[in-house]
């Protein structure tokens, strides 16, 4: 990894990357070199997944990890107070992997609500398995809910996914909203040639339930290393496929730090360029443009993967290692120093110490999404 000259540099410790100190006075909470804060932990519960999408896992699967490797729901509980009691994480969203697979989820839930009553705790799932999950998530203590839905067509859904799961996702996406995990978002990574001319009746269907739907650009973080540039649907792709049935418009609303730019959604009027002036707003839709529109200078975000390694950012190659910290006896305070130590090394962008995913010495993590927990 790069570093500023005069910053503190990773070193290696017993095999373990462990993080130089951060300057004196840097601050509370988890700050980093470019005077970003982190107040947004992802915890990924789990590295395994019952699907495949060709944008994240290979058809095989991964290799799992040991279950000795990945963190107990005890340990799971202690990192997340730490994170909320000591250094400022305001929110939690629950990731993987597919959280939904963890047989434990409810009862980590359970425990993660009763230690801190007033923390939104959120989670993105491929929605396999909700529909019986989603009411006993909810009086856990789960806030929200997001589904990963690519397609409402049979055989696109199950050549993206590699799996005949849609009827059971969409099942999901129901029950969730039934259950009080609303608002229910959904995510939609499209795929030229596959799902892309979908936009258009993705969206209606989603507007027509109250659902908030945010279509994706693929990032280069499948593991079969098949990503272009060419290839993927940019932003400004999506907002012209969506054009032919909407008029899109910004949302007033602050964006805050997400991901998703939102914009109100009108439908057009036929054969006109316009909405009409008072046509009524049917919902929002998101756009999620990591690579060609970043949002990483207002990023909020600390990783934590199944296996306990902090990662600053979803493209860091330098990942610190919490958990065998905790396992090896250290205390709160000695846990905390390690997040801090390594948030604060959390580089500028995409892993790098400048913006842009085709920069010519960008490259790309050997972890894949689902192994880092998206
Ligand atoms: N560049 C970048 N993209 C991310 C990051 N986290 C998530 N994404 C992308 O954003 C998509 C949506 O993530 P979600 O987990 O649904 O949630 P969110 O959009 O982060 O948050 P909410 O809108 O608050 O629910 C993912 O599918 C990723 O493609 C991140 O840290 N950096
Ligand atoms: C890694 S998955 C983990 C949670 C759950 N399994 C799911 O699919 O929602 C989280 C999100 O990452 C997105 N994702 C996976 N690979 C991606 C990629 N290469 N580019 C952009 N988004 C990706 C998925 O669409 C999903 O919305
Ligand atoms: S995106 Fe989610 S559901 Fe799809 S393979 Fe990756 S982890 Fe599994
Ligand atoms: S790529 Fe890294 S810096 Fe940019 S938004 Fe994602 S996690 Fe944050």
């Amino acid at each position: 990894m790069s570093v500023q000259l005069g910053m503190p540099q990773p070193r290696e410790d017993a095999g373990l990357s462990v993080p130089a100190a951060r300057p004196a006075g840097a601050g509370a909470g988890l700050v980093d070199r470019y005077g970003r804060r982190a107040t947004d932990m992802r915890l990924s519960l789990t590295d395994k997944c019952n699907l495949r999408c060709t944008y994240c896992m290979p058809a095989e699967g991964l290799e799992w990890l040991a279950k000795q490797a990945v963190m107990s729901a005890e340990e799971i509980v202690r990192i997340v107070r730490i994170g909320v009691e000591q250094l400022g994480v305001r929110e939690l969203r629950l990731t993987g992997g597919e959280p939904l697979v963890r047989h434990d989820l409810v009862d980590i839930i359970a425990e993660l609500r009763r230690n801190h009553p007033d923390l939104p705790i959120s989670m993105t799932t491929n929605g396999v398995g909700l529909a019986r999950k989603a009411a006993p998530l909810k009086a856990a203590g789960l806030t929200r809910i997001n589904v990963s839905l690519d397609s409402l067509h049979e055989e696109t859904f199950t050549k993206l996914t590699r799996r005949p799961f849609l009827d059971q996702v969409l099942a999901g996406v129901d029950a969730a909203w039934a259950a009080g995990l609303g608002p229910v978002k959904l995510n939609a990574v499209l795929m030229r040639g596959i799902n892309d001319a979908e936009a258009p009746s993705l969206l209606a269907w989603a507007l027509g339930r109250g659902y908030e739907l945010r279509f994706i650009e693929q990032m280069p973080l499948d593991a079969d290393h098949g990503w272009t540039r060419r290839n993927m649907i940019t932003a400004a792709e999506i907002r012209e496929l969506l054009s032919t049935d909407f008029v899109l418009t910004p949302d007033p609303r602050a964006r805050d730090g997400a991901p998703a730019e939102r914009f109100e959604v009108r439908r057009r009027v036929a054969g006109s360029d316009a909405a009409p002036a008072d046509g009524p707003v049917l919902g929002t839709v998101g756009i999620i443009a990591s690579v060609t529109e970043p949002f990483c200078s207002d990023c909020r975000r600390t990783r934590i993967t199944a296996e306990g390694k902090i990662m600053s950012c979803l493209f860091s190659r330098e990942e610190f290692d919490l958990l065998g910290l905790l396992r090896s006896g250290a205390s709160d305070d000695d846990l905390a120093r390690r997040w801090q130590d390594a948030m604060w090394l959390k580089p500028k962008a995409h892993g790098m110490d400048h913006v842009g995913l085709d920069a010519p010495d960008f490259v790309q993590p050997d972890r894949s999404m689902s192994a880092i927990g998206g």
